[in-house]
């Protein structure tokens, strides 16, 4: 794996630094309570981002190695901002409060060698801390443990050393040194745009259909040529002595509308690659940026504007909080970071990180396209900035402040619709899309596949960029890894193992995390974790398999209806407010064997059903004619009112579920109102109708 200190997990760091701690000479009243709180007693709340090489390891054909840098832990307990401040206070550490971090000047440079007064920054929502200078980073415990030290030893700073430069691992430290010699191999064999014949230049500029981009800016950029694959390659040049870090590669295909489709790669891989492309060229001094989803982007802005700008390293798919340091000195941020929907959410979300006070928004549209389709189209850069929309809302809005909005609802009904699902027609038939901020209840017996199901419908829209949270109380990680892992792949890798790295490699790709939770949990620790995600990760989808494993840890006594309905609310307030879909596996109560669930089934009030925007039941019975069929209703769908139902045929080989190939049972709508037993479109009245249609089709047959 690549790893500088700038992209050190906080745990790697935690690791990598306990033992070194431990050999410093003045340890021993160090070690009493940061360490032992912060390193060795971190309680078994967390998330796990998927550690491939580890789901098949008790196969025993193979030893495989949990990826320990992969984990990633929730703080010991959540700081606050307060908490932090008062904290520096105490240990005279002199602050200045930022947009998204607080700033001090390094622990780790020798105060007559600070370049910046003050180059330390500490997040306020997690304490996590960077020193731009040294590049050391760490999580507050960290920072902690760091001011202890010195303050026993009284010194005025602390040697980076201290935590970093300390050996990876033999096998980590060949991955490192391989991605190293990649990243130097692409970078030496590309051709500055400088150096290229001015025709081929232009056929390059072609080709990605940025002919208005000059070569000038190309340079500036530093952006080259990889002959071999016809690709740009983007540099990412980081730390103070501004080396090169990784290389992101972008090629261009046309498609039949002309319209042209760009394919990425970057080295070291993209869940490491934290470049912030354009940064080099901001100035100390600049105080204002233009934050772009794509490096064309921010060549088309820097080009058209004169303005510095940058582009995010993984597009609108996510900010991660380590890149907040370097985005502090400005006091104006313009997102402008794509002409979809998805761009247009991404910016909402990301400005919340960045501060709503400073940041305006391009909203998208006919007129504001992106920025490198706005250059290729001659439009005015200056206007489409100015007249970009602060993103911190009065809470009283008119409808004239509305009616951008509702009109880009509809020009973009698709959009709207969320994601498509890809394995399931039916789904997006009745549901329509995956949307941000929704609440899904899904229910079905037990054991009838509601775990298998569920998980190829989350990993159907992780495999699309959903960044996708997994809160798996009932099966161990592991198991959930190795069940979506089968989906993934569609085939039995236990009879295929010499293909497991294959779908290993692909499947770490994924944006997809796991909370390290088992058995009964707290709902606030749990509620902790995902907002702790949703910062991180920026996750758009959180499953929680089940909701009973909620309802142990608290108060029984209590009538536990209550203590449910209590439970949904919480979720259903943090679907909303953090716009994140929630899916939330429910336990039916006990129903008779031979009836069909209905909404009415789901254990407990009718809590579950109102707060829930879309109600998916996996019926065991209802249209089953031959063994291992199941079919999916839903019951509820806030989004349009339809509803229906669907068969589904379950691959034991694959773990996957997919239509019957030659079903007799077709899709069809039910009423609104599901639950009236005998009306019309009722379950009772889908059969009646179906034997009604077989007669007929039979009276027809001579
Ligand atoms: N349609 C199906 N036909 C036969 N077996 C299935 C089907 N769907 C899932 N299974 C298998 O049944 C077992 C139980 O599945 P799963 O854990 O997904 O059920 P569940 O409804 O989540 O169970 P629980 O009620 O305990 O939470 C698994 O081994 C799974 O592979």
């Amino acid at each position: 794996m690549w790893r500088s200190s700038l992209l050190r997990s906080t745990t790697c760091l935690l690791q990598v630094a306990a033992p070194r701690f431990l050999h410093q000479r003045h340890v021993p009243s160090l070690c009493v309570r940061p360490l032992t709180q912060g390193l060795l007693h971190r309680p078994p709340c967390g998330l796990e981002l998927r550690g491939t090489g580890y789901f098949l390891a008790h196969s025993g054909t193979r030893a495989f190695k949990k990826d320990a840098k992969s984990t990633v832990e929730l703080p010991v307990s959540p700081v606050t901002v307060t908490d932090i401040k008062q904290y520096l206070r105490s240990k005279d550490i002199p602050f200045h409060d930022g947009y998204s971090c607080l700033h001090t000047p390094s622990i780790f440079v020798e105060a007559s060698a600070r370049r910046d007064s003050c180059s330390l920054f500490v997040d306020k929502t997690t304490g996590q801390f960077l020193c731009k200078d040294t590049l050391v980073e760490g999580s507050w415990e960290d920072l902690q443990d760091c001011l202890e030290v010195m303050q026993k030893e009284e010194q005025d700073f602390l040697s980076p050393r201290v935590l970093l430069g300390y050996p990876e691992s033999l096998e980590e430290q060949d991955e490192m040194e391989r991605e190293l010699r990649e990243v130097q191999r692409i970078w030496s064999s590309s051709v500055p745009f400088s150096d290229l014949p001015e025709d081929e230049a232009l056929l390059v500029k072609t080709m990605f259909q940025i002919t208005k981009i000059s070569n000038a800016t190309l340079k500036r950029f530093a952006v080259r040529l990889f002959k071999p694959t016809k690709s740009l390659v983007f540099p990412w040049f980081g730390g103070p002595d501004s080396s090169l870090k990784g290389v992101k590669l972008l090629s261009a295909q046309s498609t039949d509308t002309d319209r042209v489709t760009y394919n990425e790669a970057t080295v070291p891989k993209s869940n490491s690659y934290y470049s912030l492309f354009g940064l080099p060229l901001v100035g100390r001094m600049d105080t204002e940026v233009v934050l772009t989803g794509h490096e064309l982007d921010t060549l088309a802005v820097s080009q058209a504007t004169g303005l510095p700008s940058v582009a995010l390293p993984r597009g609108v798919s996510c900010l991660p909080p380590m890149l907040l340091p370097y985005l502090e000195q400005f006091k104006r941020v313009t997102l402008w970071l794509g002409d979809d929907i998805r761009s247009w959410e991404a910016s909402k979300i990301f400005s919340r990180k960045l501060g709503l006070k400073r940041c305006s928004l391009v909203r998208p549209g006919e007129y504001r396209p992106c920025p490198v389709e706005a250059l290729a189209q001659g439009k005015n850069f200056s206007h489409i900035i100015k007249s970009s929309i602060p993103a911190a809302h009065k809470s009283i809005v008119s409808f004239k402040q509305l009616r951008e909005d509702v009109y880009g609802e509809l020009v973009n009904t698709e959009q709207v619709a969320g994601v498509k699902w890809g394995r399931f027609p039916e789904l997006n038939r009745i549901l329509k899309g995956h949307r941000k901020g929704e609440l899904t209840v899904f229910t079905g017996p037990t054991g009838s596949g509601k775990t298998t199901f569920i998980s190829e419908v989350a990993l159907d829209l992780c495999m699309q960029g959903v960044n996708t949270l997994w809160g798996s109380f009932e099966i161990n990680n592991v198991r959930l890894a190795k069940i979506m892992l089968t989906q993934f792949a569609m085939q039995r890798l236990e009879e295929n193992l010499e293909q497991y790295d294959f779908w290993a490699d692909k499947f770490e790709e994924l944006p997809l995390y796991f909370m390290t939770f088992h058995g009964q949990q707290n709902i606030k620790t749990v509620l902790d974790t995902m907002q702790h995600a949703v910062y991180l990760y920026d996750i758009n989808h959180v499953i929680i398999d089940n909701l009973q494993f909620m309802m142990g840890q608290e108060n029984l006594s209590v009538d536990k209806f209550a203590v449910q309905d209590h439970i949904i609310g919480a979720f259903r307030k943090f679907a909303t407010n953090s716009s994140c879909h929630v899916t939330l596996v429910i336990h039916p109560r006990k129903e008779e064997d031979d009836r069909e669930l209905q909404t009415a089934s789901i254990f407990g009030t009718a809590k579950a059903s109102q707060e829930a925007d879309n109600v998916l039941i996996l019926q065991e019975k209802k249209l089953v004619t031959c063994a291992g069929r199941r079919s999916l209703q839903v019951t509820k769908n806030r989004f349009d009112g339809d509803v229906g139902i669907f068969p589904l045929d379950f691959i034991k080989s694959s773990l996957t579920f997919a239509a019957p190939i030659k079903g007799k049972h077709k899709l069809r709508k039910l009423p609104t109102k599901p639950e009236d037993e005998g009306g019309e479109g009722s379950e009772v009245e889908v059969k009646k109708e179906e034997v009604k249609k077989e007669k007929a089709a039979k009276t027809k047959t001579p």
